[in-house]
Formats: structure tokens, C-alpha cells, sequence
């Protein structure tokens, strides 16, 4: 897997050098290259944004030295063959379009579905905006040699793309195999079996006169899967009651419906 991540604030992505993915990345199990938009401009001022056509307030960033860039990403990398493609004989094997990410407060939300998705791509370029946004006519052009997603961290209003970059970096990469030591750990998670997840302890088993579930200390790992399942379910229940609509109840046990 290669990640590619533009932006005006290249520094902003400095913490995908550290801990997991900075490993991974020194193992060799991805790549990660960073750029910065304004080595793309031409003018002396390297300028990327202008005042938006049709008025209003802010700046729009400028669609050329985006195109420059994203060119210039996607001629680097090397050709990955499109392995959905029925092969023709005699011509050149389809190459697999790489993916832009475009974050976006208008894009589809990221989820960890998501996540698991394009943990399977073999180049994902990310598109930092800033400013109001970007020209929209770069993503309609980016659409001839990307497969073009706008993506949204969330329902709430951030500056430019770089913190959902980092986020969205982060949520994918530790899905590649070997980035995460334990795979385990990568099964029982939030949101993989559509709850949150149950509550965790460890040592000193009594703290600050608060003790730790007897059931975990018991090594009964039938009722500590019980006891897991009916936290996930009463957490579920109280702090995200939509993702329990989303679920087909039918495959809870009776009691576990009335947790
Ligand atoms: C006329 N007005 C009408 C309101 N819009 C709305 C608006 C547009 C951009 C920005 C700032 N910004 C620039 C690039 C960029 C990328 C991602 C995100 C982002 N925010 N929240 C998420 N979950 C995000 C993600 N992922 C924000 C970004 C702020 C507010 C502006 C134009």
C-alpha cells in the first residue's frame, strides 16, 4: 500500500512518522509520501487560492496547481494491475485506477467499513484542502486517472483536510497485515461486530477502593465473554442506540435483547 498526502501544511502530517505507521512505514510494509501543494505553483508568490466565483466570504484553492500535483503523484507510482479486469489478449493489462481521497464536511462519513475498504487499495492519494474548499472542476478532472471519493470525518466543521488525513491514515493503515503486531487485537474492536466495545481493565486489581469485575479475575472464559458481550450491548445502548437499529437483532439471545 502507498499513501500519497497533499497539502499547504506538509509538517501537519508529521505524526505519521511516529509509533505504528512510522514503523510500518520503516519495515516497508507501506509507503507514505507527503507533498507540498505549493511546490506545484508557478507564479512567485506560489499561490494556491483566490476569491470564490459567485461571491461569498474566504478563498477557493486554485485548480492548477492541484492538477500538477496529482499528475505528477499518479505517474510516480508504479502501475498496479486492475485485478477485476477480464484480461484481453494481446493487449497491455489493465491498470487499477489509484484513489483520491478528497476530505470534505460534504463528503460521505468515514467508517471503519470504509476503512476496511480501502485498506485493501494498492495507492491512495489524499487531497488536503483548505480555505472553503477546493475548485470542484479538479475533482471532476481527477476523475480521468482517479477513482474520486469525498469523504467527511464527521458532522462537524474543521479548517482543512490535514486532521482527517491523519485520522483517516491512521484507521486504514493499522488494517494492512503486519502493522498491528497482534491481529487479534484488530478482531475485537469497536464497531467490527457493529457495537462499541466493552470496558477494559488491568492491574492493580483493586484501585482506589474500585475493584475490578470479580468475572475477570474468575478465568471462567465463558462468563467473561458474557459478561464483554452484555457491556458491549448496554454501551451500545446508551451511547450509540443507532448502531443497535442498524443490527439484526434476530441473533441476540433473549436475554441479551433485554440487557
Ligand atoms: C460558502 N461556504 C459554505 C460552507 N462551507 C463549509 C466549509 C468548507 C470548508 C471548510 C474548511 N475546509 C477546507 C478543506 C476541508 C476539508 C475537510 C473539512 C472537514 N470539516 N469537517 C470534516 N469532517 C471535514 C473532513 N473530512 C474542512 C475543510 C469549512 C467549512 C464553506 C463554503
Amino acid at each position: 500500500m502507498r499513501f500519497d498526502v497533499v497539502s499547504i501544511f506538509p509538517e501537519y502530517l508529521a505524526p505519521l512518522e511516529l509509533s505504528l505507521i512510522g514503523k510500518a512505514r520503516t519495515d516497508g510494509l507501506l509507503e507514505l509520501a507527503v507533498h507540498d501543494l505549493r511546490s506545484y505553483t508557478q507564479d512567485r508568490h506560489r499561490t494556491v487560492d483566490d476569491t470564490p466565483y459567485g461571491g461569498g466570504a474566504g478563498m477557493v484553492m486554485k485548480p492548477e496547481p492541484w492538477a500538477q500535483a496529482l499528475e505528477d503523484i499518479a505517474a510516480a507510482a508504479p502501475p498496479a494491475p486492475d485485478k477485476a479486469a477480464a484480461p484481453s489478449p494481446g493487449a497491455a493489462p489493465a491498470r487499477k485506477k489509484p484513489t483520491l481521497i478528497v476530505p470534505s464536511p460534504a463528503g460521505e462519513v468515514f467508517t471503519q467499513q470504509l476503512a476496511y475498504e480501502l485498506a485493501g487499495e494498492d495507492h491512495l492519494v489524499f487531497a488536503c484542502g483548505r480555505y472553503e474548499g477546493i475548485d470542484e472542476r479538479v475533482l471532476e478532472w481527477a476523475a480521468e486517472q482517479y477513482t474520486v471519493r469525498s469523504v467527511s470525518l464527521g458532522d462537524y466543521v474543521l479548517n482543512g483536510g490535514e486532521v482527517a488525513v491523519l485520522a483517516m491514515v491512521e484507521a486504514i493503515g493499522r488494517l494492512i497485515p503486519g502493522v498491528v503486531g497482534n491481529p487479534e487485537s484488530l478482531v475485537e474492536e469497536s464497531h467490527s461486530d457493529g457495537l462499541l466495545e466493552y470496558p477494559v481493565y488491568t492491574k492493580p486489581s483493586s484501585w482506589r477502593d474500585r475493584d475490578v469485575p470479580e468475572v475477570l479475575l474468575s478465568g471462567n472464559h465463558g462468563k467473561i465473554a458474557k459478561f464483554r458481550r452484555e457491556h458491549q450491548l448496554r454501551r451500545t445502548a446508551a451511547r450509540r442506540p443507532d448502531l443497535l437499529d442498524k443490527l439484526d437483532v434476530s441473533n441476540f439471545s433473549k436475554t441479551e435483547r433485554n440487557v
